[in-house]
């Protein structure tokens, strides 16, 4: 043998007779492993500069539109129990001396019984009306009034308030979409858009008020139970009916302490339940992101998501589709007759 072969052979059985390189894709693992935990341990430590400081609600002014009834109403309820001063804005104005009443049972001090006004700290667009009906028989002044009343009916209000809040460097805007404006459903032709609307003025929004200190929130509740879900149901084909029963119906009050934390807190999204969860995740698009932890779980669980999400839409195309056999054959029945 020679020498080069010696050598040569003496290297094949160090490499295959000593295992050192069997460790290697462990080595390679663990760098990656400390590659990702260094990176999500940097993002923890900038996560400061992107959460935004906690609006005191002891003391500040709540402004809410549709205080009157519903969610509007436990909202108010809601930021009185934690301290505010609040004005209810509304049409019927029996309907808010006695919302007033309702409210003014939470409070927490006897200051709040004298009104303070002053510069608004917060104001929660909630003023709206819905509406479900097939496209083909909904007037078509209906398309006209959701957005008028749902999608004006908070741009004005904020357009009254947002000029002081720019001038004190502070401030918190609310606006309540549903998850009909996260989804577009059987019925909801009228109402869906008006509620789409405002996810759009609320981002286009929050990118021009963050350096001001101001911090908006679109919360997308499931239904609600409230007069205004009752007088909804008296048209409701049952199309819409079946489909929405999939993420149930919440109560009012639980609504109102979830999205008043998120305003407070300053998060962009809102999301009540399970189903809320998912479909905020899976809706985020390029919408802000207000904490690591958000953006996180967005990143990781947007696949899964999206692989329920099909489950579901194939399930909501058989409802549509076995109502559309029934009604046939009930009316085949009909003229049978
Ligand atoms: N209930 C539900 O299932 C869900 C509701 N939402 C949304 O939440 C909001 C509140 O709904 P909900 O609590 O059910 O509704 P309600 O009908 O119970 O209350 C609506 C409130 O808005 C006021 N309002 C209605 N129209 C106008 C108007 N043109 N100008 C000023 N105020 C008005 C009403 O007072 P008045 O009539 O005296 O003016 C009332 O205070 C709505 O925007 C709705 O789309 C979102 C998801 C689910
Ligand atoms: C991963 C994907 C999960 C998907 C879950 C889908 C659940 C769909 C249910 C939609 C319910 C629509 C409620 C509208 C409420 C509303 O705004 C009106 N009632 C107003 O009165």
């Amino acid at each position: 043998m020679s020498s080069e072969e010696e050598l040569s052979s003496t290297i094949t059985d160090w490499l295959f007779f000593s295992s050192w390189w069997l460790l290697l894709p462990f080595i390679m693992l663990l760098v990656v492993v400390a590659f990702v935990v260094a990176f999500v341990l940097l993002l923890y430590m900038i996560s400061p500069l992107i959460s935004p400081k906690p609006l005191k609600l002891n003391g500040a002014h709540v402004v809410v539109t549709g205080g009157s009834s519903g969610i509007g109403k436990s909202i108010a309820m809601e930021c009185y129990r934690q301290g505010a001063f609040i004005t209810l804005v509304a049409r019927d104005e029996s309907k808010l001396v006695q919302a007033k009443k309702e409210v003014e049972k939470c409070a927490i001090n006897d200051k709040q019984c004298q009104e303070k006004l002053g510069p608004v700290d917060m104001l929660v667009n909630c003023a709206g009306t819905s509406f479900s009906g097939k496209f083909e028989e909904v007037e078509v002044e209906r398309f006209r009034s959701m957005m008028e009343v749902n999608y004006l009916g908070s741009v004005y209000p904020t357009r009254a308030v947002i000029t002081t809040m720019k001038e004190r460097r502070m401030g918190r805007i609310l606006f309540i979409s549903s998850q009909a404006g996260q989804i577009g459903l059987f019925g909801y032709t009228a109402y869906s858009p008006s509620k789409f609307a405002l996810r759009g003025l609320a981002e286009s929004l929050q990118m021009e008020m963050k350096p001001y200190n101001i911090y908006v929130t679109v919360a997308y509740p499931p239904d609600t139970d409230t007069p205004g879900l009752a007088e909804e149901n008296r048209t409701k084909p049952l199309e819409t009916r079946l489909i929405s029963e999939t993420s149930g119906v919440t109560q009012p009050e639980q609504v109102a302490k979830i999205v008043v934390k998120d305003a407070v807190q300053g998060n962009f999204n809102s999301s009540v339940g399970p189903d809320g969860y998912m479909l905020s995740a899976l809706t985020c698009g390029m919408s802000p992101v207000t904490s690591i932890t958000e953006g996180l779980q967005q990143i990781v669980t947007m696949g899964l998501f999206r692989t329920i999400a099909l489950f579901y839409l194939g399930s909501f195309d058989s409802i549509v589709r076995r109502c559309m056999i029934q009604r046939e054959q009930a009316k085949a029945a009909d003229k049978r007759e």
